[in-house]
């Protein structure tokens, strides 16, 4: 699926597979990602879509095909490299240190984010400077008033937040998030979804997110990308896709989905 203007993927796969033994978890699949589009990967268990992110952010090798980032080769790249490069990921509470603060975890983040900056730009950041862009980051995701609690303290909904912070504290140009309001109380489900509404709003990120639950999927995507089996089976806007025969089929596992 391409924007109308034919402007540059900011992230692209081609014919990206990976086997694990004989078993092709995810199976020749090309796609292209633009900036300012949210899409989201939806699938049945197994069908791939972890794999696919951890091929395209690097936590797994691929065994054929390729990533670009930004008309970058990055394929052979691995995950650290590619974070420096712009590819930011949430994962599932992961990249928390529990035993810090909650602005102090912040503050690593906005200070990796500016050594980066003192390489390419030559700027560097004073201190308050530093504490300053972190509480700006906390402020987004209403947790200023956590800033002082330790993360192993905070509720779950909380946690995820942080992470959220976190990754925009990183500056990606491509932010990627599994499931990100997995284990959420009711009441914390619709301050992640503004959160991610808000980045989305900027146009200049490109979003894409690995969700199971389509009441998510269908306030956020602009784009839907179907795998099944590790293939590609549907990609296009929401409308089209949740209507699409091939949907109901990859969900229920009724007849046989054509690979596209
Ligand atoms: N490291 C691995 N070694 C062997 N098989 C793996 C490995 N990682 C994933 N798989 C297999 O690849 C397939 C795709 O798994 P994956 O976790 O990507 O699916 P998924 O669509 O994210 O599923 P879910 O929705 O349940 O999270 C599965 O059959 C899984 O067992």
């Amino acid at each position: 699926m391409k924007p109308n203007d034919g402007a540059t993927p900011s992230l692209s796969t081609r014919d990206l597979t990976i086997r694990f033994g004989g078993h092709v978890a995810v199976d020749r699949v090309t796609a292209d990602f633009f900036s300012g589009t949210l899409t989201v990967i939806v699938g049945p268990n197994g069908a791939g879509k972890t794999t696919y992110f951890n091929l395209m952010s690097g936590q797994l090798p691929a065994s054929s095909g390729t990533v670009h980032l930004g008309g970058a080769d990055i394929t052979r790249l691995g995950a650290a490299r590619r974070t420096t490069m712009g590819i930011g990921r949430a994962f599932q509470l992961t990249n928390l240190f529990p035993n810090l603060t909650v602005i102090e975890n912040v503050r690593l983040a906005v200070q990796s984010r500016a050594r980066l900056g003192l390489n390419m730009f030559s700027v560097w950041f004073g201190h308050q400077e530093l504490i300053a862009r972190a509480e700006h980051y906390l402020e987004r995701v209403a947790l200023q008033e956590r800033r002082a609690s330790y993360v192993a303290a905070l509720s779950h909904g909380d946690k995820r937040k942080l992470e959220v912070a976190i990754l925009l504290a990183l500056e990606p140009s491509v932010m990627m998030f599994d499931e990100p309001t997995a284990g959420m109380s009711v009441d914390e489900v619709p301050v992640v979804l503004e959160l991610i509404e808000q980045v989305k709003r900027e146009r200049n990120k490109t979003i894409l997110l690995v969700e199971h639950k389509m009441d998510v999927v269908r306030q956020l995507a602009d784009r839907i990308i179907v795998l099944h089996n590790g293939a590609l089976v549907a990609d296009g806007n929401p409308a089209e896709v949740m209507a699409s025969a091939i949907v109901q089929e990859a969900y229920l596992g009724t007849g046989s989905v054509q690979h596209v």
